[in-house]
Parts: C-alpha cells; structure tokens; sequence
C-alpha cells in the first residue's frame, strides 16, 4: 500500500520564505498554505494537518512574536524540528511597471522583510508608504493582481518567478548575515528524526518566574542550570498580557529532556516555584533554498 503523504501546513501562499523552508525538510510531501500564522499553528491543533511550519526569529529583527506568544496562550503544540534558512530580499514589481521602479508608489511586504530592509527603505524610498501584508509571497501576489498600479514587493526571487515578477533591486536587506529560524510544530512531543539534522538536539523550555515577585528571582532560575554546567542557548522574556512587569521567558538549552542533569533541574525548578512549559526537544537543520522554480 502506498504510503500517505505527511500533511503540512505552512505560512502561505506559494513561494514565501517558509515555503522554502517547509519544501527543504518535506520534500514530496503534502504542504498546504495557510494565510497567517496562527491559521498554520490551528491547521496542527484540529488535526487538519500533521505538522505546521512557522518563523520564530530573525537574526536582524529577532522574536516573531505572534508565533512565540501563540505557543505561550492558545497552542498545545511541541517544536519536533527548526529550520534554519538565509534570507535575501529583493524588490520587485510588475513587468509592465518595472521601468519606472524609482517611482514606485507603495511598498508592500511581511513586517519582518519590510523591518530586514528598513535602511535601504529609510534612504532610497523616504516617503513612500510601507504596506504590511500577511507574507512576502502574499505581498508579490498582490503586485502581481495589480498590473496598472506603480506598486513593488519585498521578498524572494521565487516569488518573483512564481508571481510573474521583475526583479528592480536585489540584496537588499541591510545586514549581510540575514537568516531566520523556523519551527516545526506538532500535537505530540517527539523528534523529527530526518536525515542531516544537527548532532545533538537542543530543548526549548517556557517558564514562569514564582508569583511572589521575589528578588533574584531569575538569578536563580539560572544558576539551576549554571551550576550543572548546562549551556543556555537563547533566553527571551516575553509580556504575560496580565500586566505591565509580568512576563515569561523562553530558554533554549543545549540538552535533552531525557538527559540526567535536565531532570535535576527540571525538579529545582518546580521547587523554586517556577511553573515549566516543555515545548520539547528537537534537532537543527540548515536549509538553502533549492535551486529550482518551486511548483
Ligand atoms: O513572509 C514570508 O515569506 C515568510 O515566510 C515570513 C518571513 C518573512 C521574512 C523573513 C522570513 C520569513
């Protein structure tokens, strides 16, 4: 019997940087575009699909917040696998427009691309209105629906292709080393065990410091780990929504769940007061886009 292809919901529509990405690690698999994050983060959570692929951080712009705090609030989801991927934007616009590209009447693209550019923006484009979009692929989309408008879009050359797009402008996002981390979410804590992850998985912890507000409080959420040498990849803390000076903190950890020393820690801190969401352990792969129109 043939087998059924993995369902994979990803940030859509065709050709957006998480398409790319999705494409690296499912190749041949079932991916499905959703319009927003949260729609991709839902596809997983009501069974629709079995994995959603979502950004969580830029190396320029940093958190992208609405995947973190829907995995804080609304999602009981497990990260089983992160993507890592270069990013390099271009400006583009329809072909029927493109020669008047230093014209150009609105810029139109994801607030993190639009945010990646936003130098280049400040001093080649003053003026001109940003539009913020749900993706960049959505942004060249839209340009290319709207052939009579002097519009332009930030993203990829594979939108440009997908889309029927003139490259004006390439390379550029203001910072060379531009890369994004993306996310594979599950319903079920496990690793994706593909081929050509990285060695040694990494865990992603979300805790909540003790309610009483007590001083040193992170200091000693820390040295729980400091002091069985475990190495802390990545802290972030993020707003609780319940009040200004309430947040959580999302902690990578260069360990496995399942590791000794993890659960020593694990135990101190509960007892510290500490309440730990797991988001799970998983393993890093690098993914270049493929050289090929993506269909
Ligand atoms: O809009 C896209 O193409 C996305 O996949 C989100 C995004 C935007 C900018 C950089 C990386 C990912």
């Amino acid at each position: 019997m043939e087998k059924e292809p993995i369902r994979v919901a990803y940030l859509g529509p065709e050709a957006s940087f998480t398409h790319l990405a999705s494409d690296g690690l499912f190749h041949g698999e079932w991916l499905i575009p959703h319009t927003t994050i949260p729609e991709a983060i839902e596809a997983v959570s009501e069974g629709r699909a079995d994995y959603a692929v979502v950004p969580i951080e830029n190396a320029l712009e940093g958190a992208v917040s609405l995947t973190v705090d829907y995995l804080y609030h609304e999602a009981e989801l497990y990260i089983a696998a992160e993507i890592l991927s270069p990013i390099e934007q271009n400006l583009m616009m329809h072909p029927a427009q493109a020669e008047k590209w230093e014209q150009v009447e609105s810029i139109h693209s994801h607030p993190q691309a639009l945010a990646q550019c936003h130098k280049y923006l400040h001093y080649r484009f003053r003026g001109v209105p940003l539009i913020e979009m749900t993706s960049t692929s959505g942004a060249a989309r839209f340009v290319s629906e709207n052939p009579d408008r002097r519009i332009g879009a930030i993203g990829n050359r594979f939108a440009a292709e997908k889309y029927g797009l003139t490259i004006v402008q390439d390379n550029i996002h203001d910072f060379h080393f531009n890369r994004t981390r993306f996310v594979v979410l599950t319903k079920t804590e496990g690793v994706l065990g593909a081929s050509g992850g990285s060695e040694k998985p990494k865990t992603t912890l979300m805790i909540n410091l003790p309610k009483d507000n007590r001083s040193g409080a992170l200091h000693q959420v820390l040295s729980v780990f400091a002091w069985r040498r475990i190495n802390l990849t990545k802290i972030e803390s993020r707003p609780m929504k319940t009040g200004l000076g309430d947040y959580f903190f999302i902690v990578d950890v260069d360990e496995t769940m399942a590791a000794p020393m993890m659960r020593g820690a694990l135990e101190e801190l509960a007892a510290l007061g500490c309440v730990v969401k797991p988001l799970g352990t998983y393993h890093t792969y690098e993914k270049k886009p493929a050289p090929r129109v993506i269909s």
